[in-house]
């Protein structure tokens, strides 16, 4: 007989199939959409441009009350939660887990976001980060560039049909990574043995591999069953 997925685990339907970011499931993420771009947006330019003092007190006491308005209302905290209010309203844990993480929710202001999509048994995303996400001079953060592949190799593991956990991350850093560049990077399962997905990826800008990455992603043990 067929278990019943658990809510926490069920992310079928979570990868696109198609280049294009997929509409937000109504309104509501749709706005929230646009206020995390007006977020990364202030960010950037707090951080790329001369601002007086005066401007920068304003500002901040503007989004202090901005942000005491927001947190007036109910507090549902994390994915899982998001996803088991009002579900049929509010969206799914897939679009919930599509808008809200770290790497790729295009609700969440700290992602770049980077865009994900499977096609021909790889996962392929893109991804523009902003001056945000500076390192070195004008190039990317090593450790966003570890976050992007973190989000890919294990949005990758589900070819496999199981999810899990990362395990090891390895990352060589071939080249400096420009910023305001748009990146791509693919992934594929390597191999797996037993509760282990080993998976490869590369991170590319333009014709050249900037980053490679080798990830092992573990299961539970009762994660199998578990999975949609
Ligand atoms: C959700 C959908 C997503 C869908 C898409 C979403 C993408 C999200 C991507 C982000 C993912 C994350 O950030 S996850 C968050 C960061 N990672 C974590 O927090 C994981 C924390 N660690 C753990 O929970 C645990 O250590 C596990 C689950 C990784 C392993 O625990 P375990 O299951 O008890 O492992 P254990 O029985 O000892 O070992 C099983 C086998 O794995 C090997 N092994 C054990 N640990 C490791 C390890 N760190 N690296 C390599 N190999 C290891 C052992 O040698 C053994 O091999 P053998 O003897 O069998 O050969």
């Amino acid at each position: 007989m067929q278990k019943t997925p658990s809510i926490a685990y069920n992310l079928s339907g979570w990868m696109d199939t198609s280049p294009e970011v997929r509409p937000a499931v109504n309104d509501n993420w749709q706005s929230r959409r646009e206020l995390a771009a007006a977020l990364r947006r202030l960010n950037t330019a707090v951080l790329t441009r001369d601002v007086p003092t005066e401007l920068l007190q304003s500002v901040t006491a503007t989004m202090q009350a901005e942000a005491a308005r927001i947190e007036a209302n109910e507090v549902v905290p994390g994915t899982k939660a998001q996803a088991e209010r009002n579900s049929t309203q509010h969206g799914q844990l897939p679009d919930i887990f599509y808008e809200i993480n770290p790497a790729s929710g295009q609700s969440n202001a700290i992602a770049p976001p980077m865009h994900i999509w499977q096609t021909d048994g790889r996962v392929h995303a893109c991804v523009t980060p902003s001056w945000s996400y500076e390192g070195p001079f004008e190039h990317l953060h090593g450790g966003i560039i570890a976050l992007l592949f973190d989000q890919v190799l294990g949005a990758g593991q589900r070819i496999t049909g199981v999810a899990g956990r990362t395990g090891t991350l390895e990352i060589r850093f071939h080249h400096p990574t420009l910023l305001n560049k748009t990146l791509h990077l693919v992934a594929k399962v390597d191999r797996v043995v037993g509760r282990k997905k080993f998976m490869v990826g590369e991170l590319w800008a333009d014709d050249v591999r900037t980053a490679s990455c080798k990830g092992v992603f573990i299961s539970e043990r009762n994660w199998p069953d578990a999975i949609a």
